[in-house]
């Protein structure tokens, strides 16, 4: 059993950073599981102290000391952990017999969450993530529900029910295998929630949302990194609460260096997106963190995720490695051909929108103001990963209910590729392998691996090689090879 235990409280009261670290780190290394509501509350509790208004107004007018936190009483702490265990226990049996939950308990646990929220609130405000929220405010977002429903397992004893994650849903599994899933929160807007089924075996199973049945299914462990990456340091809408960023993390290097985000693509990737703010000491860069992200998602998930590549693309737009982050966008793009589109899948399609239509446009118009010879409109490879990532969002529209293209897309895209010299694009082979039939296609979830795709050489882009990209991309580029095949065109 978790718990709060006397080592613990020994620890308070806790006046700053290093104090909170000593907590976790003490929950994380004993052998019993480190104790969820104990730790939500904890990090729910300085959130909240240095964030809420009051915070911002004293940050801006006494520079409080480094590192300092308002004093955190044993007492702040062990009100709400003991309100947390009443609400669970006085409306469901602890689980005496140490048995696997069933469907109708996980259910149950959901519904005790879920009824004692406040009617309507703005479900996408910051801050609503923790059991703190849930406990002073009765408000919780999407992330929150599942995670105070796992919480309240553990405090019923139930040691069998997990948090599983996708990049943009969360769900418990559990049972003696750990096998069995369901629904426990909501997702998106205005969908009626699905809490109590089991994760979609149908059209939803394809959808990028479910991470074609790759979820992170999380280790109680894991479960302390989610809560982590879930703090949130936001002040105002362009402002950090520098101590929360700090504690957080702090918090993610004590989880990584203790093993616990090697099976967490995107919590590396946090740390990643921390660490290029502010790169800690005798750590690694946030390069090596973003590609760990990624051999991560490659190694444990068969690279079904696409945040991975988005935080590296990211990562290089921000640093001006234009040609880098061609090829991470090309690759996220290789993730989502395989998925069909779906209303559910709006987060991702938003991610490459802006990609394709805010962070290509503005490399080209920077690029193209300069003329020198290392230009990335010089660069065939550059052409080839633009071409790679625009063809894997024809390919994530192919055989999907709802379109993924507008004209909106279009004009951008067309801008980008006549940006490229017909010499430039002339040195870009595209070798499609006439695979059989059935390996093309990404209903069985197989397709040819990119390095058949686009490989550099002095031959021409000849049009009967176009074979298998998707007809806008065809079109175009015959229309380029055109130009090329015909220069006075
Ligand atoms: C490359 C990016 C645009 C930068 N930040 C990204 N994040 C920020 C952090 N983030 C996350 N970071 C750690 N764990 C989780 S679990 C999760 C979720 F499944 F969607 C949940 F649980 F429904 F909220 C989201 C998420 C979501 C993705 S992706």
């Amino acid at each position: 059993m978790a718990g709060f235990r006397d080592s613990d409280k020994a620890l308070f009261p806790i006046k700053n950073i290093n104090g909170i670290l000593q907590l976790f780190r003490h929950q994380l290394e004993n052998a019993r599981e480190p104790d969820l509501a104990l730790l939500s509350i904890v990090a729910g509790i300085v959130e909240s102290k240095l964030t809420s208004r009051s915070a911002a107004a004293l940050q801006l007018c006494e520079p409080i000391e480094p590192n300092s936190l308002p004093v955190l009483e044993i007492h702040d702490v062990q009100v709400l952990y003991e309100k947390f265990h009443s609400i669970m226990k006085s409306n469901i049996d602890p689980n005496k017999s140490n048995s696997p939950a069933t469907r109708d308990l996980v259910k149950r646990v959901s519904d005790v969450i879920w009824n004692s929220l406040t009617r309507s609130y703005y479900k996408d405000k910051a801050h609503l993530q923790s059991l703190y929220s849930y406990l002073t405010g009765s408000k919780l977002d999407c992330f929150g529900v599942a995670f105070a429903v796992v919480a309240g397992c553990q405090a019923l004893g139930y040691n069998d029910v997990h948090l599983a994650l996708s990049e943009d849903h969360a769900w418990v599994v559990f049972g003696e295998h750990g096998t069995e899933t369901a629904e426990v929160t909501w997702h998106g807007k205005g969908n009626e929630d699905k809490r109590g089924q089991e994760i979609g075996k149908g059209v939803s199973s394809r959808s990028w949302l479910y991470v074609n049945n790759k979820p992170v299914v999380c280790t109680r462990k894991m479960e302390v990194a989610a809560l982590v990456s879930a703090i949130n340091p936001s002040l105002n809408a362009t402002h950090d609460a520098y101590e929360v960023s700090l504690l957080q993390q702090e918090l993610l290097w004590l989880l990584y260096d203790l093993g616990h985000l090697k099976k967490y693509p995107m919590a590396i990737g946090n740390l990643g997106d921390l660490e290029e703010i502010s790169p800690k000491e005798g750590k690694v860069p946030c390069k090596v963190l973003f590609e760990e992200a990624i051999y991560s998602a490659r190694n444990y998930y068969n690279n079904q995720h696409v945040y991975p590549y988005t935080y590296q693309g990211g990562y290089f737009y921000r640093n001006k490695m234009y040609k880098e982050a061609f090829e991470s966008w090309a690759n996220a793009s290789d993730v989502i051909r395989l998925y069909n589109y779906s209303r559910d899948d709006e987060e991702i399609y938003k991610e490459f929108l802006e990609i394709a239509n805010e962070l290509i446009p503005h490399i080209m118009k920077v690029e193209s103001s300069g003329f020198s010879a290392s230009s990335i409109l010089k660069k065939p490879e550059c052409f080839a990963n633009l071409l790679r990532f625009y063809d894997g969002i024809c390919q994530w529209e192919e055989g999907s209910a709802t379109p993924v293209l507008h004209i909106g897309w279009a004009k951008p895209l067309v801008n980008t590729i006549s940006k490229f010299d017909s010499d430039v694009r002339a040195q870009v082979n595209i070798i499609c392998d006439k695979l059989e039939e059935d390996k093309m296609s990404k209903k069985n979830g197989t397709y040819f691996n990119n390095n058949n795709y686009a490989s550099l050489n002095q031959t021409n882009l000849k049009e009967k090689d176009l074979t298998n990209f998707h007809p806008s991309i065809e079109a175009l580029t015959a229309a380029c090879s055109e130009k090329i095949l015909n220069p006075e065109y």
